[in-house]
């Protein structure tokens, strides 16, 4: 197996439960929801998104050829830092490409690996967690996980839909774009009738780092 990897970086875990913690981020190439093309938007599945996963020729990206170039690759991100070691798997759609070997790999690195996924693959064996985003439209695979963090509102991805889902934890994320501001103050109205989910902010577009 050899893996498109779109960009590797270090920084913080902007969103969800794991927010402000240091971690490696592997930005794998390729969606099965939107080409990544700004003429597919609006006949994708997933119409919002605000990443960039087309090609591999971000900071660190390339083609690895094998689970341990790759999980190299990430060690080396990391650096001589002390403290427990977090990669973050995400994208695109990084259960596209995501296997034991490499989950492996990561773990004879010393590495907690978390998952961003949209839900709609199986993740392989040795994920330590899984953050599950899903979007309307797409059939839900992954019904049970760490975090289940949904971008609110999405007509036809209504947050009653999953709060039966077994997640330790219950996220909702605005929106970014055009309506981030009213997305924001409809998510702390929800959160604040609807206890059972908490709100996740993207820190890391407010502190200006990746
Ligand atoms: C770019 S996606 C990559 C991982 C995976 N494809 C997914 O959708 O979960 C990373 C996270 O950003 C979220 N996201 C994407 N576009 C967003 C937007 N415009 N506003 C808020 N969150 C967004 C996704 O829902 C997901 O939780
Ligand atoms: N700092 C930071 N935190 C993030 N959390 C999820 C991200 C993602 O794009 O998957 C992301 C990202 O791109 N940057
Ligand atoms: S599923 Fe994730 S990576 Fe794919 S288009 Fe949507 S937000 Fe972006
Ligand atoms: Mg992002």
């Amino acid at each position: 197996m050899s893996y498109a990897v779109k960009e590797i970086f270090y920084t913080l875990q902007g969103e969800g439960r794991n927010a402000g913690r240091a971690a490696v981020f592997c930005r794998f190439a390729g969606c099965n929801l939107w080409s990544g093309r700004e003429e597919d938007r609006e006949t994708a599945v997933c119409r919002f998104c605000d990443t960039d996963f087309v090609g591999m020729d971000g900071t660190g990206g390339g083609r690895f050829r094998s689970a341990e170039a790759l999980a190299g690759a990430v060690a080396a991100s990391w650096g001589e830092h002390e403290g427990e070691r977090l990669v973050v798997l995400t994208g695109g759609e990084p259960l596209l490409q995501v296997d034991e070997a490499l989950t492996g790999a990561l773990h004879d690195h010393g590495f907690e690996i978390a998952v961003e996924t949209n839900g709609t693959v199986l993740p392989p064996a040795g994920i330590d967690w899984l953050c599950v985003s899903p979007k309307a439209g797409a059939e839900l695979a992954v019904t049970a996980g760490d975090e289940l963090k949904l971008v609110y509102p999405q007509a036809g991805a209504e947050p009653e839909r999953f709060a039966a889902l077994r997640f330790r934890h219950h996220l909702l994320q605005p929106m970014d774009g055009p309506r981030q501001a009213e997305n924001t103050r409809d998510a702390v109205a929800y959160c604040m009738a609807n206890p059972r989910w908490r709100l996740t902010l993207q820190t890391h577009k407010m502190l200006g780092i990746r």
